[in-house]
């Protein structure tokens, strides 16, 4: 039976496609992606992930159960002790340390997706804040699911293997199927305006992930 998470995806199908089967997303299957575009791409990422783990921050203000404030810390953990390592470890190789991606200027995709969310979560309720949180961290579940399952994905000197492989990574698959359950509990017995008004904020937050791999794409655009 189709769960919160189908449910959602299906009423922004196309976007939903645009998103994951992104150009960049196709760059990185098969190694062709510039460098200078993964590299404005993670470097900009490191800086939105601060944001992000401040929102699963914000869910933790949020909860109402302790079960709730455990969510919270596990999303800010998954950030803070894993996916971040893997930023600076691509980051080290081109000479570039935590203090330069600090300075850096953002960008305003980086700018509008993040603030979005955290006005999502400053607004709403939890349920609201994980939604908008949703296509952040399902959506690269199921890429990196997706890349790694697939025979045609480049693994000989494809530059990009480890990003793949982190996502496609049993810690990260497993943090994705406790978030989709949790989402589902969360939104349990709601009504159907408020599916709609849920919907809405999903649906954004898919297209805000399409403008953030463009970024990447136009950072190389001649
Ligand atoms: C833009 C973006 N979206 C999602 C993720 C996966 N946490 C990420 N690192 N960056």
């Amino acid at each position: 039976m189709a769960d919160l998470f189908d449910r959602l995806k299906a009423e922004c199908a196309a976007d939903w496609h645009a998103y994951t089967d992104h150009a960049f997303v196709r760059g990185l299957a098969d190694g062709s992606l510039p460098e200078a575009a993964f590299r404005h791409y993670l470097t900009q990422d490191y800086l939105f992930l601060i944001h992000f783990a401040r929102a699963f921050a914000l869910a933790g203000y949020k909860a109402k159960t302790l079960d709730d404030i455990k969510r919270a810390k596990e999303g800010i953990s998954a950030i803070v002790d894993v996916e971040l390592s893997l930023h600076l470890s691509y980051c080290e190789k081109w000479g570039i340390g935590p203090a330069d991606l600090t300075d850096l200027p953002e960008a305003v995709e980086n700018m509008a997706y993040t603030r979005y969310v955290l006005e999502r979560g400053m607004a709403g309720d939890l349920l609201d804040l994980h939604i908008a949180l949703a296509p952040c961290m399902l959506g690269y579940g199921e890429i990196g699911k997706r890349l790694a399952a697939d025979p045609a994905t480049r693994r000989v000197g494809n530059p990009y293997l480890e990003w793949i492989e982190m996502y496609a990574g049993e810690e990260c698959q497993n943090a994705c199927a406790e978030e989709r359950e949790y989402i589902a509990s969360l939104a349990d017995g709601i009504g159907e305006a408020r599916f709609n008004e849920l919907s809405r904020c999903f649906r954004d937050a898919t297209r805000l992930e399409i403008g953030f791999w463009q970024m990447g794409l136009d950072a190389v655009r001649t």
